[in-house]
């Protein structure tokens, strides 16, 4: 019982001894005591789970067998618990990548390839955790070997921090919400794929072999009246219900011998048809609460029933030309996924391409601005005045020309500019020069002028020589 449960004072409804689990109440009409391969105590840890019943399955996969462990159960009892467990408790991913790469660190004379997808079943959809961008994904046969996988992005993993990465990264996104029965209840199916390809390390050309790992963590079914969920949580419960129910008629089918199973009617039996009556080797680990009486009840049936399903189930082993097929496929689905993450990089230099041009082209009218200013300022100031202050003039000037900005030559130098320096008296020669130089100057900018003024210059010329006179 958790900590909810005995702080609400919740009864414990049900035993458990050996490999049994019965109802407290033997006076109940469904007294009946359910008996597996193997039933845990409340006390017990994960690792008491994965030494006893997983760290087989394990060993089998690491051979070449395909091998499928999902946790079911009513919603909180502990299924994600198990498959990640917390700091004190570690989950089987931890403890199954520890297996792993412990096996392959020993087995020297071996070449390993391995590889994890991360892919999440939300309201019938199939969702990759590994890459937000590949969702909605379809179900496909492939090899001729009636298995069934999506494309989901397969990580290539060398250590168990790696593995540990793919699936944190995937727990990021996977659905997760808070329910009136768990803080933090999952609102889809996951599988975590772990694929395992070996050859001999001596053998250039011998067979390669290859298996599977699912670790499966169901959503947890869930009765309205108690989870008293409402809008979008009552659509995923519904979702997460019925493809419950349609593993519950597919398993019932298997154990009765039906010819015709329905896998079609849920993404999650298409996904697990080589789980169930295929080939693997599958373990269900059954997760209750020992504090409810029906919904508790329906695990230890469901998995009773998953008992008498018979899988066939064999070693893989691809020839050298399946090995160079394979080979192949996996060098495109990682080109492809390099190819996807330069299009998102692409996509983001297009998006700072578009800033640095907005930025630039701010920066030009900014620049356009403050040259308009400083045309603006010049335009305002007489363009031959500094010229004219450097030699200045003699006697009189009209008033056109003061407005130009000659001034007599008896005031110069001007006052304003006078600021505390000495000025050069003007000698006679340089009054001369600097006629001449007028002269020169003003017969420039007669002929600047005519060149732009084409209409009016003979009146300007005429001003010109009037105001010179
Ligand atoms: N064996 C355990 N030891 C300690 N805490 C546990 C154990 N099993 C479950 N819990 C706690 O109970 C709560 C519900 O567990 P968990 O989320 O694993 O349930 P679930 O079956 O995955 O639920 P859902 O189907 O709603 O996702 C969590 O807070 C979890 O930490």
């Amino acid at each position: 019982m958790i900590h909810r449960e005995v702080a609400d004072g919740l009864e414990r409804l049900w035993n458990v001894r050996v490999n049994c689990i019965w109802e407290a109440d033997e006076s109940s009409r469904h007294g009946e005591v359910y008996i597996f391969d193997h039933v845990f105590k409340q006390e017990c840890t994960n690792s008491d789970v994965y030494g006893s019943v997983v760290k087989p399955l394990v060993d089998s996969f690491m051979e070449g067998f395909n091998a499928t462990i999902f946790a079911y159960g009513q919603t909180s009892s502990g299924k994600t618990h198990t498959i990640l467990g917390n700091k004190t408790d570690p989950g089987l991913f931890q403890l199954v990548s520890n297996q792993l790469f412990q096996h392959v660190a020993d087995q020297v004379d071996k070449r390993y390839l391995i590889r994890c997808s991360y892919i999440e079943i939300y309201n019938e959809k199939i969702n990759d955790l590994l890459d937000k961008s590949n969702q909605g994904l379809t179900i496909r046969r492939y090899q001729r070997r009636y298995q069934r996988k999506c494309a989901a992005m397969e990580a290539v993993v060398d250590n168990v921090d790696k593995v540990m990465e793919n699936m944190m990264q995937g727990n990021k996104i996977r659905r997760v919400a808070a329910t009136r029965m768990n803080e933090r209840s999952s609102r889809s199916h996951t599988i975590f794929r772990i694929i395992l390809e070996s050859k001999d390390a001596n053998q250039k050309d011998g067979p390669v072999h290859i298996s599977y790992l699912n670790l499966m963590d169901l959503a947890g079914s869930e009765r309205v009246s108690l989870t008293k969920a409402a809008g979008e949580r009552l659509k995923e419960g519904a979702n997460i219900n019925k493809s419950l129910s349609v593993l519950g008629n597919v398993i019932r089918q298997l154990s009765e011998g039906k010819e015709f199973i329905s896998y079609r009617d849920s993404k999650l039996t298409r996904l697990l048809s080589q789980a169930l009556g295929g080939n693997a080797k599958s373990l269900i680990i059954g997760n209750v609460t020992l504090a409810a009486e029906e919904e508790t009840r329906s695990t230890p049936e469901f998995a009773q029933s998953t008992k008498t399903v018979k899988n066939k189930t064999k070693v893989n082993i691809l020839s050298a030309t399946e090995e160079t097929l394979q080979g192949y496929q996996n060098l495109t689905r990682d080109l492809e996924t390099r190819l996807k993450k330069q299009a998102i990089k692409l996509k983001e230099m297009d998006k700072s391409k578009q800033e640095y041009l907005l930025e630039i082209e701010r920066l030009k009218t900014e620049v356009s601005i403050v040259g308009r200013f400083q045309m603006g300022a010049s335009a305002s100031t007489p363009k031959k005045t500094l010229r004219r202050h450097t030699f200045g003039h003699y006697g009189n000037v009209s008033p056109k020309k003061a407005s130009l900005g000659y001034m007599p030559l008896k005031n110069y130098p001007p006052k304003e500019e006078s600021s505390g320096r000495e000025m050069r008296p003007i000698q006679e020669e340089t009054y001369e020069e600097a006629l001449a130089e007028a002269e020169s100057v003003i017969a420039e900018d007669v002929q600047v002028y005519l060149k732009d003024n084409s209409k009016n210059w003979k009146n300007l010329s005429m001003s010109l020589e009037n105001s010179l006179n």
